[in-house]
């Protein structure tokens, strides 16, 4: 797999005015085309900060983060973000939120309609095309939001707790959906959560993140998600390697 992402020795404080808090320390890590790379640790431990670093909403102290061999030195269209938070535009229907970066990448209006269509349809929201933002529900606006950051054409999707603020039933379902989406979109996604089970049921690649001098504590390589793909009803949560994987990260999560 060809290295979309090289991140290197990378490091970030914040220099508050009487302290200076050490966010991240040490990390180094490849994310190869077409990974679903999970980052995994408690609240405080970097996790956004590592995200906004590779967004390139914040440059890091120390290392360096290269996109496609080239230094990220700012935000731009080919590293799509979606929050927990969408920060749709509630007045405006469905469509115009979709399509707000295909239209201002000036694409022509026939152009704009075949990707909303394409993109809503994977996010099964065809039928709300023209509803108003303000009406949906918390899952369907998270749907309009990945399907806003898909419309841009981004080379690598990166999702801050993305399915935070969802309840758990309708949590499962955007899982599932998400997985799809990937593996049809042939995508790479850079996935932050503290909650192991999504790391473990949606990512091929895991890191462990903590506090500390060296901020990532352990990677793993995961292989059932293609298991999953072909029967998203299968209770991979109880299979011993399932099992056995969430200890021994709950355990060096405990140390
Ligand atoms: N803008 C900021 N200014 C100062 N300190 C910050 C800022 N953003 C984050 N921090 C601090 O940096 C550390 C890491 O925060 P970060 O939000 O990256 O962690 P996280 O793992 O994403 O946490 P959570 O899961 O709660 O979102 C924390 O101690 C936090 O208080």
């Amino acid at each position: 797999m060809e290295t979309l992402l090289k991140i290197k020795n990378v490091g970030v404080d914040y220099d508050l005015d009487d302290d200076i808090i050490g966010a991240i320390n040490n990390v180094s890590l490849d994310i190869h085309e077409n990974e679903f790379v999970c980052i995994l640790g408690p609240s405080g431990c970097g996790k956004s900060t590592l995200l906004k670093a590779i967004a390139g909403f914040l440059i890091p102290n120390e290392g360096e983060i290269l996109m496609n061999g080239k230094k990220i030195e700012g935000p731009d269209q080919s590293r799509g973000v979606v929050f927990q938070e969408t920060n749709l535009f509630p007045w405006f229907d469905v469509k115009k939120n979709v399509t707000m970066g295909p239209r201002l990448a000036h694409k022509s209006e026939e152009e704009i309609n075949l990707i909303c269509d394409k993109f809503l349809e994977q996010v099964e929201l065809e039928e709300y095309k023209d509803s108003k933002v303000f009406e949906l529900s918390g899952g369907q606006k998270q749907r309009v939001a990945i399907a806003r950051t898909l419309a841009n054409n981004p080379q690598v999707i990166l999702m801050d707790e993305p399915f935070g603020a969802l309840d758990s039933f309708t949590r499962k379902k955007m899982q599932t959906m998400i997985r799809t989406l990937w593996e049809k979109n042939n995508s790479t996604i850079f996935f932050v959560t503290h909650d192991i089970d999504e790391a473990l049921l949606l990512g091929t690649k895991i890191y462990v993140m903590r506090r500390g001098e060296q901020s990532i504590v352990k990677d793993y390589d995961i292989d059932y998600t293609n298991r999953l793909l072909l029967n998203p009803k299968e209770h991979v949560v109880d299979e011993k390697i399932f099992i056995k994987l969430k200890e021994e990260i709950l355990s060096l999560l405990e140390e």
